[in-house]
């Protein structure tokens, strides 16, 4: 499998902060990948640069198979999919969910003089089967719940079945209902053998779906650990990257954390 993302020596300084440090980090395109840090490690800046939507300060950043700086980033943009509550905010509340999903087809947010093929529309309308919405599909997207906003949110960024899909806390707020609905789709989704390479930023253990095999812990900066997640994912590590004793307990797949 080659690399859909390689990250060599990556720093990012913004406004005189140092928000990454020597990062050295490299996905193939059969892995899914958690992001956890504390709050400000730099998981959102992280992601971005993944994204192309955020150039590093130092070191080399290769995205699928373009080097960022030289890459056109109009061409790479539509094979990497982003979800994010910043993303969210920017979709019209008036807009359908249909539309939602369906503008991804030209990476705009709103709905315009667009020309859209039968292709898209189908497309849009498979996905939202597959991500149990498709009752919603004429539904304003600000009148939905939160769980359905993040549903619609991940549903739009794999509309356009791209190579790499980003996903920052796509479980942030969600009562444990949702939550639980979210991750069951997700999990069924990152263990499908045509799945693209995930990375998924998220606060909590909690939050990890079932069918991730890697993980990156992340503090102020720099990486305190990387590899597969049955081997970073330790009390031990955990204590490292987030400043306190932590036990941690894996069950069926799925992670619990809790202050020791
Ligand atoms: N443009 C900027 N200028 C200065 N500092 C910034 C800028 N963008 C981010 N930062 C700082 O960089 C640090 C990392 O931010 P980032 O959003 O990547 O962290 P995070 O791990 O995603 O945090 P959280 O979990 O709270 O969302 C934070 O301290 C933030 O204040």
């Amino acid at each position: 499998m080659p690399n859909v993302l390689d990250l060599q020596n990556v720093s990012v300084i913004r406004d005189g902060n140092q928000i990454l440090t020597d990062v050295n980090w490299t996905v193939d395109g059969d892995q899914r990948w958690v992001v956890l840090g504390p709050n400000g490690a730099g998981k959102t800046t992280l992601l971005q640069i993944a994204a192309a939507m955020n150039h590093p300060s130092g070191g080399t950043v290769h995205v699928l198979d373009g080097k960022l700086g030289e890459v056109d980033l109009f061409e790479l943009r539509p094979r990497v999919g982003f979800a994010s509550s910043a993303m969210a905010r920017r979709f019209p509340g008036n807009e359908t969910v249909l539309n939602v999903v369906l503008t991804a087809a030209y990476s705009v947010t709103g709905r315009w003089n667009e020309a859209y093929e039968d292709i898209d529309l189908r497309r849009a309308q498979r996905v939202l089967g597959e991500w149990k919405l498709d009752h919603l599909s004429e539904r304003l997207f600000g009148s939905l719940s939160d769980g359905e906003q993040k549903r619609v949110q991940i549903a739009r960024s794999v509309m356009t079945d791209p190579e790499l899909l980003l996903l920052d806390e796509p479980a942030a707020s969600l009562d444990l209902g949702a939550r639980e609905e979210l991750l069951q789709l997700l999990g069924g989704y990152a263990s499908a053998p045509e799945a693209p390479a995930i990375v998924m930023v998220t606060h909590h253990v909690e939050e990890i779906p079932r069918g991730f095999t890697h993980a990156l812990l992340l503090n102020q900066g720099g990486i305190v650990a990387s590899g597969p997640i049955g081997e970073v994912l330790t009390s031990e590590n955990l204590e490292t990257t987030f400043g306190l004793p932590i036990t941690l307990n894996e069950e069926d797949g799925r992670y619990t954390a809790r202050a020791s």
